[in-house]
């Protein structure tokens, strides 16, 4: 559904991105993984279109993205961005029916189905309490919410989320990572977290220096050895017993 060809970017003369290249398959969970200035951010970032690959093509449906008009590409991807945006006095509600801006002609009154979808992303997002407030006078869990309720009134087929469990407690980063579980539709998420990545993603993308490093489900890629090579941490390995999924526990040897 989404490839990403041999992609290199460079800024002010570094190269942040080294020809990379993978496909995402439609109704998957990827996730993508790798330390700190590994790339994550701005391979996302190429991905919807907020920065420009030097070189290298992003397809989506065989289409060159740089083709596909912004409301098109609105209705096909949504993003909930590491940054949340300072979007002066909206409130929440006012916010997350930004959402439904692809499917309107210019001025169109928002109607019915936009408010009726508006509730629903709200509500599983857990926001329709705070509805009402000011964005800009929310928690920065509340804040990631939020954008999550309007990415998810946006529709898309494709979901990028760029480390969505940032700044959430402990109950909402399970409630989110089971909430885009649940969506039938294509999640490509940035995860610090390896626990959470090994407990719900489908397949794994390992970013080190700039490059693909590897790529396979989480049990092919969350080995001690990889996550001694990439990730510089001593690892055991085991099941959660109750998830029957991977469990990871680090240590140093001090
Ligand atoms: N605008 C910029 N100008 C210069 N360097 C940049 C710019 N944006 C990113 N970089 C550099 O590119 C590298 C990759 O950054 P990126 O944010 O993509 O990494 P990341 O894997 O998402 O990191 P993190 O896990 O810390 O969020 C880093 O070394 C970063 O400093």
């Amino acid at each position: 559904m989404l490839q990403v060809k041999d992609i290199s970017f460079s800024i002010a003369d570094k190269q942040i991105l080294h020809n990379i290249t993978f496909s995402i398959h439609q109704g998957k969970f990827v996730g993508l993984i790798g330390p700190n200035g590994s790339g994550k951010s701005t391979m996302l970032k190429i991905i919807y279109r907020h920065l420009k690959q030097t070189s290298g093509m992003v397809t989506l449906y065989e289409d060159d993205i740089i083709h596909i008009s912004q409301k098109k590409l609105a209705q096909e991807i949504a993003v909930v961005s590491q940054e949340t945006p300072v979007l002066f006095d909206f409130t929440v509600k006012d916010l997350v029916l930004m959402g439904r801006t692809p499917y309107k002609k210019w001025l169109a009154n928002d109607n019915q189905e936009d408010f009726a979808i508006v509730e629903e992303s709200m509500h599983l997002a857990n926001v329709q309490h705070l509805e009402n407030r000011t964005f800009n006078q929310l928690s920065g869990g509340e804040k990631k919410r939020v954008m999550l309720a309007r990415a998810l009134a946006q529709q898309a087929k494709i979901l990028i989320l760029d480390e969505p469990t940032n700044h959430l407690d402990i109950e909402h980063q399970y409630q989110l990572m089971d909430l885009v579980k649940g969506l039938p539709i294509t999640i490509v998420a940035a995860l610090h977290d390896l626990n959470l990545a090994a407990g719900y993603c489908d397949e794994l993308l390992v970013m080190k220096d700039g490059a693909l490093y590897m790529e396979g489900t989480p049990e092919e890629v969350l080995t001690e050895e990889t996550l001694k090579r990439v990730f510089h941490v001593q690892a055991g390995i085991s099941k959660n017993p109750f998830t029957k999924k991977l469990h990871l526990f680090f240590y140093t040897k001090q």
